[in-house]
């Protein structure tokens, strides 16, 4: 049942686009993409450890096809303001509608009560959602390597640039990292999770940051629970950690996100 949600997921998602450029056309997207002002460093954030020795991408989460509903009504903006005193160095949000429950709305609200920089988790296939990211404020935006073509994940690296947002390339596998790095990307994000099967092992990040060299920047990506899951990955040699369901989860976020960087008892 789950082999082809992805796919699933993908040519809904042709169809969302196709909707959303008969209401917004993309050149109407493109201007005020490009009037944005108020970029975020995502990159550069996650580039270094930050104080606490990892950087946490605090994630916010109402649903996932693999976990059904996590937290439907969750406010995103009172959900950003504890990630962010709970130190998280940036958030995601995922904007997907059908199938996570997220929205654009989501990203926005989110955004505007932290000054943390914000990934857009979506599943980006069209020129068209690039400009719509930027128009929405996102600062950087997740490509996953496994629904685009070579071409395609050179071409949208360029166009993001061109946008001004960061990329997180996400992979999942040795030949997926190699068509990454063939790409040119600098932030890579391992996904502990196979999105065709929902089976997930955070040792996979372990393997596959091994292969890294020191042009590219690991992040952990999914199945992150405990202090020791992140101790066993910075001996990896990863310090970046990409973490959405055991935090919206959790009593209270701010606490466990500072007990997840080993900044206090959990
Ligand atoms: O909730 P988790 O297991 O901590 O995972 C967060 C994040 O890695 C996950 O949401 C994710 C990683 N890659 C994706 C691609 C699409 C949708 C979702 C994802």
């Amino acid at each position: 049942m789950s082999a082809d949600i992805l796919s699933r997921i993908v040519a809904r998602k042709h169809e969302e686009v196709a909707e959303a450029e008969k209401l917004i056309p993309e050149k109407n997207l493109a201007e005020q993409a490009k009037a944005r002002q108020d970029y975020r460093p995502f990159f550069k954030t996650l580039s270094k450890p930050g104080k606490s020795g990892v950087n946490i991408i605090a994630e916010i989460k109402r649903a996932s096809p693999s976990k059904g509903i996590i937290c439907p009504d969750l406010d995103p903006a009172e959900f950003a303001r504890a990630y962010e005193k709970g130190g998280a160095s940036c958030l995601s949000v995922l904007t997907d509608r059908d199938f996570f429950q997220g929205s654009i709305n989501d990203l926005k609200a989110a955004r505007k009560s932290v000054s943390l920089p914000v990934l857009r988790k979506d599943f980006m296939i069209s020129p068209y959602q690039f400009y719509e990211s930027a128009a929405m404020g996102a600062d950087a935006v997740l490509l996953i390597v496994r629904i685009l073509e070579p071409v395609q994940l050179k071409d949208f690296m360029q166009l993001a640039a061109e946008l001004n947002l960061d990329t997180l390339t996400e992979v999942h596998s040795k030949a997926e990292l190699e068509t990454a790095v063939k790409a040119g990307a600098k932030l890579v994000g391992i996904n502990n999770r196979n999105l065709g099967t929902f089976e997930t092992n955070i040792q996979k990040a372990a393997d596959l940051a091994s292969l890294f060299t020191s042009d590219q920047v690991p992040v952990a990506e999914s199945g992150i629970k405990t202090r020791e899951d992140i101790i066993s990955l910075q001996k990896a040699g990863i310090f970046n950690f990409l973490i959405g369901e055991s935090i919206v989860r959790s009593p209270d976020p701010k606490a466990f996100l500072k007990s997840l960087a080993g900044r206090m008892k959990p």
